[in-house]
């Protein structure tokens, strides 16, 4: 393939935001159709794509369209597995938006999909793989200067979340970052997960269960503390510290001036996700587009998107049982190892 010619499903938030990225700072591709189920939605993606892009509103004949050879998911996570499979079918590779699916038995459809197809067609959109500040973290892991990671304490703050986030979504659609990046950061798998509910924001004016705990554990022992905090009141504040053997290691925060004033000293906390990991945003969809450009697929495979939905399920489960839960994959199958 000389380029990537993309429909984009789901003319959304992070749709208009990734439909924006690919216009003007992809290189190798560029968006030709979009689809939403609203027409009206379509039209404001096809409005940021420019003149000439083809407007729908039924993925299968978005992703079905002869001029298009690659498909952008960005519906809501329930949603991604009918355009995921028509990608699969049309054999065209698809960049699909984190979470690979909101249940592992979606996921597993898709897996099981891909491996008969006998391709490697999935990218899955967990962007912190690809984020300047975790792959600093990681590479001094690797170094092995500061011996074996034994303790990762996480925070996942956001102030504010829409009226119908929920207690599950803590887990399948804010979580679910960390429980993909984490292993990867520590070349390790989770083996058991517990969610434990403190006292809730008295913010909080509907069933939502905020802030939540979540302890995880690795088939290698490290525990993993992560306070997901969807009301914290101050901003969009996520924090990553690994203690090592020898040191610690922490994610850095993003740089902003320190300011003097007043008899006070101050910085900035980012306000949401979108400034956060601009960066890893372009970096990820570029490194999608040059792996597709060579029938290949980079950052995290629909089987790294199947276990986190398998290990999502387990924390979902302990939201309700407060018991450690087992997370069980059967294993990666040979397809899928790297
Ligand atoms: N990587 C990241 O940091 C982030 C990822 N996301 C992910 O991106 C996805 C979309 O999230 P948002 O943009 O916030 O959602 P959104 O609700 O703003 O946009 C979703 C769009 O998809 C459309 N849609 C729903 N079902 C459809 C279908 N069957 N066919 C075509 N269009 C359909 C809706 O009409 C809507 O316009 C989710 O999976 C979410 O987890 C969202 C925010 C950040
Ligand atoms: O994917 C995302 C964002 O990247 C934020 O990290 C989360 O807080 C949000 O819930 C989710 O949609």
């Amino acid at each position: 393939m000389e380029n990537l010619n993309i429909a984009l499903i789901g003319c959304g938030m992070i749709g208009r935001e990734h439909i924006e990225r690919i216009q003007n700072r992809i290189r190798g591709a560029k968006i030709v159709a979009v689809c939403d189920v609203f027409e009206e939605g379509a039209k404001k993606g096809a409005e940021i794509a420019g003149a000439g892009t083809k407007i729908y509103t039924d993925f299968n004949e978005a992703i079905n369209d002869p001029d298009v050879n690659a498909v952008v998911v960005t519906t809501p996570g329930q949603f991604h597995k009918g355009p995921v499979l028509a990608a699969i079918k049309a054999g065209k590779p698809v960049f699909s938006e984190k979470p690979l699916a909101n249940t592992a038995a979606d996921g597993k459809e898709i897996v099981e999909a891909e491996m008969a197809g006998g391709k490697h067609l999935v990218q899955v959109g967990f962007m912190r793989r690809y984020d300047r500040g975790y792959r600093q973290v990681k590479e001094l892991i690797d170094s092995g200067k500061f011996g074996a990671p034994m303790v990762i304490k996480c925070t996942h703050r956001a102030d504010g979340v829409a009226d119908d986030y929920t207690t599950a979504m803590a887990v399948t659609d804010t979580a679910i970052h960390e429980i993909d990046v984490l292993p990867w950061l520590v070349n390790d798998e989770w083996d058991e997960v517990q969610c434990i509910m403190p006292k809730t924001n008295s913010k909080v004016k509907n069933a939502l269960k905020d802030p939540q705990i979540m302890i995880m554990k690795t088939k290698g022992g490290i525990i993993n503390m992560l306070e997901v905090n969807v009301n914290c009141g101050f901003g969009y504040d996520i924090n990553c510290e690994v203690v090592c053997e020898n040191g610690v290691v922490n994610l850095p925060c993003p740089s902003f001036p320190t300011v003097r004033y007043a008899n006070e000293v101050s910085t900035k906390i980012e306000d949401n996700w979108i400034l956060r990991f601009i960066d890893s945003y372009d970096v990820e969809i570029q490194d999608w587009v040059d792996h597709a450009l060579k029938g290949e697929t980079g950052g995290s495979s629909a089987w790294d998107g199947y276990v986190a939905s398998i290990t999502a399920d387990a924390l979902v489960k302990s939201q309700t049982s407060g018991v450690p839960e087992k997370v069980v994959t059967g294993g990666t199958p040979d397809f899928y190892k790297k």
